[in-house]
Formats: C-alpha cells, sequence, structure tokens
C-alpha cells in the first residue's frame, strides 16, 4: 500500500534527510516508525501526504507513483491519506461536531452524509456524547481522539500519525495506540511515527528505524 523506492530526501541548503530509503508497508499492516530527533520521521510521512517530492526514488500509495499526480488531482490523493498530529491541531472556536466535519465540508459533502460520518468516527473514538461539547472542555486524550477522528472521517486507506501520543501519559498512550490498531483491523493502513520504545515495542508490530535519514538493518 506504501512503498518507498530508494527514496532520498534533500532540502534546500543541502541537508540529507533521507538517504537511500527502501520499504513496503501492506494494506492491512500497522508499523511503528522511530529514530531520535531529526532522524527524518517526518519528512518520510510528508513525502507520503505529498507535501514533499523525493530528491530520487519513487514513493508509490496504493499502486500509484506520487511523482505522477499531476497537481490537480492532489487533493484525491491527500482525501486518502488521514493524518494526526501529535498537538491534534483542533480549532478551539468551533466544537467537536464541527472539527471532525471539516474534511467533509472542504470536500463538499452533503448535510445529511456529514452527521452520519461524523457521528460514525466520533462513535469509533467513543466521544459521539461530546459532539456538541468545545475542544478546551476535553482532556488531552479526548482532543486527540477528536483529532483521530478528523483523520479518518473522510474513510482514508492510508492514516499516519506523527508523534500522536507525544503529549500523553503512559496509560492514555496505550489507549490511543489501541484505537489506531482497530483501524489496522479494519484493514486501513496506518504508519505512526513515535519515539516511545517502551511502548511500541510492547504491541508487537513493525518497526522501521531511521538514523540520520537511512533505515537501520537495511542492506547498504
Ligand atoms: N524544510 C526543511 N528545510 C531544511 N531542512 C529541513 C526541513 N525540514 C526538516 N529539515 C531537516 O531534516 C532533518 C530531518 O527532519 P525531520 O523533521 O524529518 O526529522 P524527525 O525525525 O521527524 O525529527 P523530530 O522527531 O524532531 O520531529 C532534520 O535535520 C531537519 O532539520
Amino acid at each position: 500500500m506504501i512503498s518507498f523506492e530508494r527514496v532520498s530526501k534533500r532540502y534546500e541548503g543541502g541537508h540529507d534527510a533521507l538517504r537511500d530509503v527502501s520499504f513496503e508497508i501492506g494494506a492491512d499492516e500497522l508499523v511503528f516508525l522511530t529514530g531520535h530527533s531529526g532522524a527524518g520521521k517526518t519528512t518520510l510521512l510528508r513525502l507520503v501526504m505529498l507535501l514533499e517530492q523525493p530528491t530520487r526514488g519513487r514513493v508509490l500509495v496504493a499502486g500509484r507513483d506520487l511523482s505522477r499526480i499531476t497537481r490537480r488531482a492532489i487533493p484525491a490523493h491527500r482525501r486518502e491519506v488521514g493524518v494526526v498530529f501529535q498537538n491534534h491541531r483542533l480549532l478551539f472556536d468551533r466544537s467537536v461536531f464541527d472539527n471532525v466535519a471539516l474534511p467533509l465540508y472542504i470536500a463538499g459533502y452533503d448535510h445529511r452524509e456529514i452527521g452520519k460520518r461524523v457521528r460514525a468516527a466520533l462513535d469509533k473514538v467513543g466521544l459521539l456524547r461530546q459532539e456538541r461539547a468545545m475542544p478546551v472542555t476535553l482532556s488531552g486524550g479526548e482532543q486527540q481522539r477528536v483529532g483521530i477522528a478528523r483523520a479518518v472521517v473522510g474513510r482514508p486507506p492510508v492514516l499516519l500519525a506523527d508523534e500522536p501520543t507525544g503529549n500523553l501519559d503512559p496509560a492514555l498512550s496505550a489507549e490511543i495506540m489501541t484505537l489506531f490498531e482497530d483501524f489496522s483491523r479494519v484493514g486501513v493502513t496506518v504508519l505512526i511515527a513515535s519515539h516511545d520504545l517502551a511502548l511500541i515495542s510492547r504491541l508487537r508490530h513493525r518497526i522501521i528505524t531511521l538514523r540520520e535519514g537511512r533505515l537501520v538493518g537495511a542492506p547498504a
């Protein structure tokens, strides 16, 4: 579902954020991406979102070579890739419902379909009863669940998360990871960048490690 073929990324100024990175992630897999700060995790996720282009190599998502996606087709690609951020980036002057509905408003869904899909997403993350709440009234873990509901409301086949438990205590972090496992179980491809080695090594999914832009353990 996600495939990197000898991908390198050099930023302007000459910094090599990724060097000759190759791996494949199957459609029903949940994979963790780890590595020290600056190892290239965020860069790798940004390539999948098409926020960056590789300097060398190819990135494929669902069999499509991202370098061949035209400018007009980028929004359609982004709808296929749900993204969860560490600080969840919620709109604090909007209700939980409106935050989750945002991608559907932008995509032009009709009112009834939005209602149905938002409630289905909130149900999956256990927040159905908080739809009218404002984000400030929720705990950090609940706010992160709103961010996850927003990421999955368009039913993307791919879900990316960048340090989704970075601000949460261990018990809440484990709960959030269970949610990602639930999505993986129903066929969503999940890639989670995380520093939390204690947590991710307990969960027994594949771990991809970057060190200074290279995959650790990959053939030279
Ligand atoms: N837009 C950019 N321009 C130039 N250099 C960049 C840019 N974005 C990232 N870098 C550099 O590329 C390297 C990899 O950064 P990246 O954010 O991918 O690492 P990371 O593993 O996600 O780190 P962290 O865990 O701290 O977020 C870093 O040295 C960073 O300074």
